[in-house]
């Protein structure tokens, strides 16, 4: 392995993300506690799980913003965390939840940031690199932002620049956190579908999510995480059940069917 280039690793290993045994803790509490995560290429894995569950720690452990104190991160048969930061910026991109965003540049410079992986540190943008930033910028749903400033933005429109920067990033692993939070419902929906398109062109997506109708709507896997640890792994008919979602929500679940596409739709009452 070159210096700034991850994999292709070894081709007997199965592609996609391979987590195994993370741990992380702060504050003397253990946070992550023997997680792990299988996000095969192809396919779109839900992180859930109630408020503090560890999904924001689980995914700095995954994209390498932080070093688990054990266990392993196997992207596309390459240890993560034995690469150089390079080499994963090229690999991995993080969406995280509320990033701020208070540079007064444009959204197409700000989408450009995410192009510095793939070029040189002294040269400024390439052609290229402004082809993939408006790419994304469009896949993202906001093309027209491109020459606001971002600090005007709205919630749900930095929401969809964080999504474009992560785009022009062109990574193999894209982890978000909760990418949806601030957008209509329109706005969900399309983000579901650029999402759904990028693992049909082979990306490995793992996204957390608290909306779990929107996660049945959209993932094919999902892990749902309790006090630091998976308690449920497998597919969304497997895990969005009431004998699995209720003792770790504390709430009563019904689970109907969208009567358009027949995937789960979730009702909660007060227990
Ligand atoms: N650096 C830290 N030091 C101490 N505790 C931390 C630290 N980072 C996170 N925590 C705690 O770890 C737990 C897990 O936090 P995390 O942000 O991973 O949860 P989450 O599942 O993403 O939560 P939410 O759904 O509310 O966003 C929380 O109780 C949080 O307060």
């Amino acid at each position: 392995m070159t210096d700034d280039v991850l994999g292709p690793g070894d081709a007997r290993s199965p592609g996609g993300l391979a987590a195994e045994r993370l741990r992380w803790g702060a504050g003397g509490r253990l946070l992550v506690d023997g997680v792990d995560v299988t996000a095969p290429p192809g396919t779109v894995t839900g992180l859930l799980g109630p408020n503090g569950s560890g999904k924001t720690t689980l995914l700095r452990l995954l994209a390498g913003v932080r070093r688990p104190e054990d266990g392993t991160v196997v992207l596309d048969g390459t240890d993560l965390h034995a690469a150089s930061a390079r080499a994963r910026a090229r690999a991995v991109a993080l969406v995280e939840q509320d990033a701020t965003t208070d540079l007064p540049i444009t959204v197409l410079d700000a989408v450009l940031l995410g192009r510095i992986p793939h070029r040189s540190l002294l040269a400024g943008p390439r052609a290229s690199d402004r082809t993939a930033a408006l790419e994304a910028l469009d896949a993202a749903g906001a093309a027209a932002l491109r020459d606001r400033e971002v600090t005007t933005l709205s919630g749900g429109e930095r929401q969809r620049v964080h999504l474009a920067r992560a785009l022009a990033q062109q990574p193999r692993l894209l982890l978000l956190d909760e990418p949806t939070n601030h957008l209509d419902v329109r706005a969900q929906l399309e983000t579901m579908t650029v999402l759904r398109k990028l693992v049909a062109d082979g990306v490995t997506v793992v996204t957390a999510l608290h909306e779990l109708t929107m996660a049945a709507h959209a993932c094919d896997h999902v892990v749902l995480l309790a006090a630091g640890r998976v308690v449920a792994a497998g597919t969304v008919e497997d895990v969005l059940v009431p004998e699995v979602l209720e003792p770790v929500y504390g709430v009563r679940v019904d689970v109907l069917r969208h009567p358009r596409t027949g995937r789960p739709v979730l009702a909660y009452a007060e227990s």
